[in-house]
């Protein structure tokens, strides 16, 4: 049978050939020998165009025979997922899609697999839509009416010459409101200011600040001691008082190692009329005033004993030494600390004790009327992105007494901020090329001495009247409403007064090579309130009282 049936296919009787259509009929047992199909289309690989000499194609089978040349050019486009429509078919399925979703009674299911794009326009590509408000003749046609714009002046001089006339119309106008210390007024500086000396004020750190108050039970603003009217946020108090009266706000007096002791007890008195306030050193091995501050917060925690813990966000300005008071209390480093602004980007949740919480909050600049120098002289903006340091050295030989520059910088005398940088750059080989004096240079190392505390500075205390010199210290700014048991609200607030006013007795740790006899004796009435004494570790009596209560090392 088999042999009849190849007989029937193969009629010509030749050997088959492996391109012959003819060859299987599919039925057959021998699978291994090409189908017809294949046959086919391996014969219409080899079919080849006919060229000329030049190579140009003749004659081509599947060439048409109307058009000399219809290969196309290749295109990635062929192989995406996109298809091309003119611009008609494009309205149709805006208008279409628009109306369909304008429509409260159709529901567009598988939204996200239309093209969406196409009916919105991208907001930065928002085109001018000319076409819909006027025909395309009035708009583009060869009889547009285009108006011209009104010139100001019609060539580059009288430009000038316009630009100098307003200025004087603009200065004569607003002449009596003289511009700021160290603002120009070209507009430039403004401009400057603007991208550095708004350190501290962005929406982000506000953010940052308000998600750390709303988030505290008791909110310790850190000051510089240095300069604490300076480096105190009112704003901030004034929201605390306004909005949050269950809150509670102590003011914690850090660096106090940089202010003779006197100048920090005559502060203590001053502040804590207002907030009960601390006197701090931050240092992991040698601080003054933890157990103070750590005997208060506990007091705290009793008050709100309604609470299973109470959350103690830090606040205040950069560098003030936020980061490093919260790692002291843990004796440990838990809190990124630098000697430039701007280190805590976020906020940080630090467990102190099983019933304490400590929050670090970036630093945060309330907007008021500093000049820039006042900025940079407050540790607000760090010194190596100022352009030009040498123009805030003035401010600093003008607070701080020659003779701790001249044991400094073994600088003599000096004519004026100039002359000084220029004896500095000589003394410290601070030169540019071709033996130019680098103010610049000098001015930041100056400044950068200055935010570290080498330089020694302090806004000294107001004197206070006779009558209001009370011993005991005000716990007034306490709101106790919210503390449950009235017994008990009013024994932690006794506490945290004699805290307060143990602290005042105690001798303040300082350092005491910045400053000379006489500064650390301070005059006749702050001899009266103040011994001060170098003290070695820990003065305060009171750290046993945590000690069992601190957390065990993570
Ligand atoms: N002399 C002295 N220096 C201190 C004291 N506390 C902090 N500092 C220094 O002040 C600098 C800033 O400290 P940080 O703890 O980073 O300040 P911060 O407030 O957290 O700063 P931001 O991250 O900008 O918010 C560091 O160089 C500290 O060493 C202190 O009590 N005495």
């Amino acid at each position: 049978m088999a042999k009849m049936k190849e007989k029937k296919s193969n009629i010509s009787g030749k050997p088959k050939h492996s391109l012959d259509t003819n060859r299987s009929n599919g039925k057959t047992k021998d699978t291994n020998s090409r189908s017809a199909a294949t046959v086919r289309r391996l014969q219409m690989y080899g079919v080849r165009p006919k060229r000329d000499s030049k190579g140009k194609i003749l004659k081509h089978d599947f060439q048409s025979n109307e058009l000399p040349n219809t290969r196309i050019q290749p295109d990635r486009r062929w192989f995406g997922n996109t298809r091309v429509v003119n611009q008609k078919e494009l309205e149709f399925f805006r208008e279409e899609l628009q109306s369909r979703m304008s429509s409260s009674y159709n529901v567009i299911l598988k939204e996200r697999k239309l093209p969406l794009s196409l009916l919105n326009d991208h907001q930065k590509q928002a085109r001018v839509h000319l076409l819909d408000t006027q025909p395309f003749e009035d708009a583009f046609g060869p009889k547009t009416k285009r108006k011209r714009p009104r010139l100001l002046a019609g060539d580059y001089e009288s430009l000038v010459k316009k630009a100098d006339g307003s200025q004087d119309d603009f200065e004569q106008k607003y002449g009596d409101e003289a511009p700021g210390e160290g603002t120009e007024a070209d507009g430039f500086r403004d401009l400057v200011r603007h991208t550095m000396f708004e350190k501290g004020q962005s929406k982000r750190i506000w953010g940052e600040l308000y998600k750390v108050i709303d988030s505290s039970d008791v909110v310790v603003q850190v000051l510089d001691a240095r300069d604490p009217q300076g480096t105190r946020c009112y704003h901030l108090e004034r929201h605390l008082k306004e909005h949050c009266k269950h809150k509670h706000m102590i003011l914690l007096l850090n660096k106090c190692d940089l202010i003779p002791a006197w100048a920090t007890k005559g502060w203590l008195r001053v502040l804590s009329k207002e907030y009960p306030t601390l006197a701090f050193h931050a240092s992991i091995n040698k601080s003054f005033g933890k157990g103070s501050l750590l005997s208060v917060l506990r007091q705290f925690a009793r008050l709100k004993s309604d609470k299973q813990a109470i959350s103690v966000g830090f606040v205040g300005y950069p560098n003030v030494g936020k980061s490093s008071v919260i790692n002291t209390l843990r004796t440990k480093n838990v809190c990124k600390v630098a000697p430039i602004p701007g280190e805590t980007k976020v906020w940080q949740y630090i467990t102190l004790t099983k019933r304490i919480f400590l929050i670090d909050c970036p630093g945060v600049v309330y907007q008021n009327h500093d000049s820039e120098t006042d900025i940079v002289l407050k540790g607000v903006v760090r010194v190596t992105n100022l352009h030009d340091a040498s123009e805030h050295i003035g401010e600093v030989l003008k607070r701080v007494k020659k003779e701790h520059l001249r044991r400094a910088y073994k600088i003599k005398d000096w004519e004026d901020d100039n002359d000084f940088l220029l004896q500095l750059c000589k003394s410290t080989g601070k030169l540019l090329k071709g033996g130019e004096p680098d103010h610049k240079t000098a001015a930041k190392m100056v400044l950068h001495d200055w935010q570290r505390g080498k330089i020694p500075f302090f806004v000294p205390p107001p004197r206070l009247v006779e009558e209001s010199t009370t011993e005991e210290p005000n716990v007034n700014g306490i709101d106790t409403e919210n503390a449950g048991d009235s017994n008990k609200a009013s024994a932690a607030l006794k506490a945290i007064a004699n805290v307060m006013s143990s602290q005042q007795q105690k001798s303040v740790p300082v350092q005491r090579d910045l400053f000379s006899e006489n500064e650390l004796k301070g005059n006749g009435d702050e001899q009266a309130v103040a011994t001060e004494d170098e003290i070695p570790e820990d003065p305060s009596g009171t750290e046993g009282d945590m000690a069992d209560d601190l957390p065990a090392d993570d």
